[in-house]
């Protein structure tokens, strides 16, 4: 499902005296199908662009068009449970959403809460279980017995039940160790094959240049750069100047060093270093 923002403003407490704009005229296009990653340092309004695509925040000024369905500053949220259907939000630290006595009631509370009856919804819930790389025992174990990683991928269990067209991702790794951290990777890239646009937000950019056709950034409300991987990482000064170059590059490119990549004109910069990357890593996938 395609995603247009047109001159998308969004002002914190609109009417008040502590007013704040979190997006300042924001327009792009996200194709369906595609992978989409937003970066930018911490405050810069990128949570805040992805709550509107799913309405949990309406634009105080411009329009958001996500499939069918339009969001515009007077849009009611009586006509928005489809669309929230569709688009499913992994939040920051999703598991500590979770609620229920078993996973399997957890993870089947959003599809019974769309309409969908309690037994295939449970039905649905033990097939998401599979889904996220969880064993079928744990279905009637309390989420709260399990590690936190497996508590992270019953959250995210509980979003894909939904089937959402679009899945939003803000940091959905962040706390994980790195073996964690890699096998989510793999399901969301292995989600977006099978046809669900993502909307990534990452502060690692190893991730953001391995699994994104399109990258957005964000810089003090504003989209300071829509483009490919290519084309962003290949801006050296760009990077350093938004502070996107460190320190998460230096560890992406130590990372791929260990796995036996070849640098041959060491030393460079952390952004030289990821611009090299990049052509090898497009060859592997
Ligand atoms: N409910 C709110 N009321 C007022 N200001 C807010 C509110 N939510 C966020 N903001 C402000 O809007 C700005 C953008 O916040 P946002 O969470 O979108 O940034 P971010 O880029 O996602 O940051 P991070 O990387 O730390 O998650 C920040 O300055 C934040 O303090």
């Amino acid at each position: 499902m395609a995603i247009t923002f047109k001159h998308v403003t969004h002002t914190y407490q609109a009417d008040g005296p502590l007013a704040y704009t979190g997006l300042s005229d924001i327009s792009f296009q996200i194709k369906d199908g595609s992978f989409t990653s937003i970066i930018g340092q911490t405050g810069s309004g990128k949570s805040t662009l992805v709550q509107h695509m799913n309405a949990l925040l309406k634009p105080t000024a411009g329009a958001i068009q996500v499939g069918s369905q339009q969001i515009t500053p007077e849009t009611k949220n009586k006509h928005l449970k489809k669309l929230r259907q569709e688009v499913g939000m992994v939040f920051q630290l999703p598991e500590q959403q979770l609620f229920a006595e078993t996973v399997v009631k957890d993870i089947s509370f959003g599809p019974q809460n769309f309409g969908i009856e309690k037994e295939e919804a449970e039905q649905l819930a033990r097939q998401m279980l599979e889904v996220v790389g969880l064993p079928t025992e744990v279905a009637e174990q309390s989420p709260f017995d399990l590690s936190g990683g497996q508590m992270r991928r019953v959250a995210i269990a509980g979003v894909l039940a939904s089937k959402p067209k679009i899945l939003i991702l803000d940091e959905p790794t962040a706390g994980l160790d790195p073996k964690g951290h890699v096998e989510l990777m793999k399901l969301f890239a292995k989600l977006h094959q099978n046809g669900t646009t993502i909307v990534l937000i990452s502060h690692q950019m190893e991730d953001v240049a391995q699994y994104s056709d399109q990258i957005l950034v964000m810089d003090q409300a504003h989209l300071i750069a829509d483009d490919t991987p290519q084309e962003i990482f290949s801006d050296l000064e760009f990077l350093q100047q938004h502070h996107l170059d460190q320190p998460e590059s230096a560890q992406f490119a130590q990372k791929l060093m260990r796995q036996g990549f070849n640098f041959t004109s060491l030393p460079i910069t952390e952004a030289e270093l990821v611009k090299q990357l990049l052509p090898q890593l497009q060859r592997r996938n």
